[in-house]
């Protein structure tokens, strides 16, 4: 039987651990409350971040980090991106040497702009056959309620991806593989900054057309900033790109869009971080993002804008006026 560590009792460590366990494998899940960890063996639900659902018996909760690892095919890593490093250095002593590194995380890091995999790779020292990650239309709570979603593996050795593939597939998630671990990470991560913009522009009170017109000119930076990066164009208009740019901008379900709503509303940044319980990626991300996209010279209007609403005091309403107000251009370039 196939053992997974996965790292991380939050939503989404929660959900994927049980879409892990419904496939078939034993899965160790490591949170780092004792008490927490308690809770979920002996009531079989995780009351703080899936209250309601039950968790198939093939998912084992612990606060110990070194019994979720032993014997670990695949140590999938679900904790907040800004936490990954510290976090990681402390865990790969305890790892076999060829467990599989499975990033879920949809973030870049501060300071150094790195993406999930690549600080993996420079803690662990693992190479590509062993970093992997997944990303895609995934809001956990609708995973755990065993509702059907896509998803997508991608590691840069396509034979890992489809061990990967076949250890989290179920009658309700079905994941494809890729190759490219570039894009689906941006995918990922960028989609955040753009939910972030859309649920302004909701808290605003903008119609659909204008939530059409963000979701769309959002991939189109995204996708700029890929290409300038390596990635593939066409991951962007698959199920890491499109697909989750999509889910998650429809979705109240998601931290990063109502957190977008309520600055959209007039809450004050700090207001919003009280109300908000869970991990909203893009708020962190957009200016590792910003910075990426300064790296590399493409324009990113949407993610420069949502860096100036959050981080910088600009008002939502002048934020609109000056991007309505950017020069005409081809729609395509
Ligand atoms: N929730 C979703 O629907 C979803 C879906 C796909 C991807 N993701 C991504 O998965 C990652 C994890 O998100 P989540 O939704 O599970 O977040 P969450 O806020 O629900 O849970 C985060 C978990 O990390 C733990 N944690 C927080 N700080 C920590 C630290 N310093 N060290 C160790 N553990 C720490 C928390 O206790 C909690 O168990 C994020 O990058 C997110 O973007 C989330
Ligand atoms: O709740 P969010 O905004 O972190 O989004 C969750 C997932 O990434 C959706 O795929």
């Amino acid at each position: 039987m196939t053992r997974v560590a996965v790292f991380g009792n939050g939503s989404w460590g929660t959900a994927f651990a049980m879409v892990l366990a419904d496939a078939g494998a034993q899965v160790s899940l490591w949170g780092r409350r004792a008490a927490l960890a308690e809770t979920i063996n002996s009531t079989r639900v995780n009351p703080d971040y899936l209250p309601g659902i039950r968790l198939p018996d093939g998912v084992h909760a612990t606060a110990d980090p070194a019994r979720a690892a032993e014997g670990a095919e695949f140590a999938v890593l679900a904790v907040p991106s800004q936490t990954l490093r510290e976090n990681l250095a402390a865990w790969t002593p305890l790892l076999p040497a060829d467990t599989v590194l499975v990033s879920l995380m949809k973030g870049v890091e501060l300071g150094t702009s790195k993406r999930m995999s690549e600080v993996i790779a420079e803690v662990t020292g693992a190479g590509p056959e062993r970093i992997a990650v997944l990303s895609g239309p995934n809001l956990a709570r609708e995973i755990a309620e065993r509702q059907p979603a896509a998803s997508v593996v991608a590691c840069r050795d396509e034979a890992v991806a489809r061990r990967l593939q076949a250890a989290c597939h179920t009658g309700y998630f079905r994941p494809y593989t890729n190759t490219d671990v570039v894009g689906c990470e941006l995918g990922g991560a960028v989609k955040n900054v753009i939910a972030l913009a859309v649920g302004i522009a909701g808290g605003m009170g903008l119609g659909d057309n204008a939530k059409g017109s963000l979701i769309t000119r959002g991939l189109a930076e995204t996708t700029r900033l890929g290409l300038a990066m390596g990635a593939d164009a066409h991951t962007f208009a698959g199920l890491a790109g499109m697909g989750d740019l999509v889910a998650t901008c429809s979705s109240p379900l998601s931290r990063n869009n109502t957190f977008g709503t309520n600055l959209g509303r007039g809450m004050t940044l700090e207001e919003t971080i009280a109300v908000t319980k869970q991990t909203a990626e893009g708020v962190k991300s957009c200016r590792s993002v910003r910075d990426l996209a300064r790296r590399y010279d493409v324009d990113m209007p949407l993610t420069e804008t949502v860096v100036g609403i959050v981080h910088e005091g600009v008002q939502p309403a002048a934020a609109l006026k000056e991007l309505m107000a950017r020069s005409a251009k081809a729609e395509l370039r």
